[in-house]
């Protein structure tokens, strides 16, 4: 069974036309890559339940979760930034995904704790987002989302706010948060830098137009012998630093 499985879904924004068959295996790493506007965060919306499609189904884990809100979908989900609530703690943040009640019980903080010394942050649990750097809030945000222990994971350009060398920090964070996970989770990386693919994600979908134009291993798409995604790299590598 697949973790994911897009099965002909189509979705219209005002001026352009998507249509996405894509499957994902339980534990996998996908990223996604292509031009702006290529797609790739309508993919993700449609993954996490923020845009319902016009037509096809979305499965996740065996079930058809089409019409289900993100709520009801089992999916953890990064952002960029605010991924975090202002006013609380990192350790209340990373405790209220496993446990999201006001009061909230010591077992969650206790568990929160851990998952915050196991990103490197044991020392500053108790400090609110705002006295944390962005590579350090983004760190709660990925403790919290391997504590939840979801199947499937999208990641929505969660380190493009960070210079290469916490991003390669932030990507080896994953890799070693995935081999100490009861069950790895699917992850779906949304990415405008097709570099952080090569030594973290298993296979790499392009996207251009609203099709998955090509998708292979990082070394077989980044090789640009596809030559869209040669004139896409091409175009990236001004800005990759
Ligand atoms: N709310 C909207 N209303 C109308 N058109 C939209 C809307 N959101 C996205 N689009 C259009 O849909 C297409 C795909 O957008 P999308 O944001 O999915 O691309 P993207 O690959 O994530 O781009 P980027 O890399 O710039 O973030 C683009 O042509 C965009 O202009």
């Amino acid at each position: 069974m697949n973790a994911i499985e897009l099965d002909a879904v189509t979705f219209a924004h005002e001026t352009s036309g998507m249509r996405f068959d894509l499957n994902v295996a339980p534990g996998e790493w996908l990223a996604v890559i292509g031009p702006s506007g290529a797609g790739k965060s309508t993919l993700l919306d449609i993954l996490t339940g923020f845009l319902k499609p016009e037509s096809g189904t979305v499965r996740l884990e065996g079930r058809d979760v089409t019409d289900r809100s993100p709520a009801e979908r089992p999916i953890s989900v990064v952002f960029q930034d605010d991924n975090l609530f202002p006013h609380l703690s990192a350790e209340r943040n990373v405790a209220l995904g496993i446990s999201p009640t006001w009061r909230l019980p010591e077992a969650a903080l206790a568990r929160a704790r851990d998952a915050l010394a196991r990103v490197g942050l044991g020392a500053l649990a108790g400090r609110l987002p705002g006295e944390l750097s962005g590579g350090e809030r983004q760190r709660v945000a990925l403790a919290r989302a391997f504590l939840r222990e979801r199947p499937i994971l999208a990641l929505d350009e969660p380190f493009a706010a960070l210079g290469p060398a916490l991003r390669k920090e932030m990507l080896d964070l994953i890799d070693r948060l995935r081999v100490e996970a009861p069950r790895p989770p699917a992850i779906v990386m949304v990415t405008h830098h097709p570099g952080d693919a090569l030594g973290h994600a298993d296979r790499v979908a392009f996207l251009e137009a609203g099709r998955i134009v090509l998708s292979g291993t990082p070394d077989e798409v980044l090789s640009g012998r596809h030559p869209r995604v040669a004139a896409y790299l091409g175009a990236t590598r001004g800005s990759e630093p």
